[in-house]
């Protein structure tokens, strides 16, 4: 079998003094996705906040391609795509602006077409309207146009769904089929009912610290 991507072994978390979770062990190859699952306040985005070297309180070993992630920071970050919760755009500025912008951060990604992304999403019509004039939902469309441009084999993305339509979860969901088919790794977490084929999901709730059992 091949060398997971991302490997973490022996996670816990503590936040003001309470465990959040404990004992999680996960492992994400080329090709899968990882939908971590819990309720609200089970330490979802703690925990992707983790895996995506943002958040250094927590104790267990991770490893980026069967290396330490503290000793190849710099390897992992290029190859990951982070999208968190919120939406992580300029409202001054427009979905064509924002995304060159975003992309500028990323060297590897694909540069053109931007507007191709934006089409992707539905917003071509919206492409030089500042984004403060758009719906929470097309303002996360605007975010997740990323995705349509990515090279990074490790995608980690927290509520990606958030305010998106039916329609659009869809079209997310065979973006997601479609990255895992071309090698890509995907870790993700929603609160929406997903159909993924092939996914495998990690459920916190049988990590449970005393944060959710008081
Ligand atoms: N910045 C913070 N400082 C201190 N504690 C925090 C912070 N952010 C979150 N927490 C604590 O961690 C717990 C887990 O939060 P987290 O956002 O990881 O949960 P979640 O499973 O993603 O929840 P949700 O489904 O509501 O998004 C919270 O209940 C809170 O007590």
């Amino acid at each position: 079998m091949p060398i997971p991507l991302l490997q973490a072994t022996g996670l816990s978390c503590e936040r003001d003094e309470r465990l959040l979770f404990t004992g999680v062990d996960l492992a994400v190859r080329a090709g899968s996705l990882l939908r971590v699952e819990g309720p609200n306040g089970a330490g979802k985005t703690t925990l992707l906040r983790i895996l995506a070297g943002l958040h250094s309180g927590y104790e267990g070993e991770i490893l980026w391609c069967g290396e330490s992630v503290h000793r190849v920071r710099e390897h992992f970050l290029r190859n990951l795509l982070y999208i968190g919760h919120r939406p992580g755009i300029k409202p001054l500025l427009t979905p064509l602006e924002n995304l060159a912008a975003l992309l500028a951060c990323h060297p590897g990604s694909h540069r053109d077409p931007l507007e191709g992304a934006l089409e992707a999403v539905e917003l071509l019509p919206f492409a030089h309207m500042p984004c403060h004039h758009l719906s929470a939902g097309q303002q996360r469309r605007v975010a997740l146009a990323r995705l349509y441009l990515s090279d990074e084999p490790l995608w980690i993305l927290d509520e990606a769904f958030t305010a998106i339509d039916r329609a659009g979860v869809e079209s997310l969901e065979r973006l997601l089929e479609k990255r895992m088919a071309a090698g890509g790794a995907i870790i993700l977490t929603t609160h929406h009912r997903l159909s993924i084929s092939g996914a495998e999901s990690l459920d916190l709730l049988a990590h449970t610290g005393e944060a959710l059992a008081l």
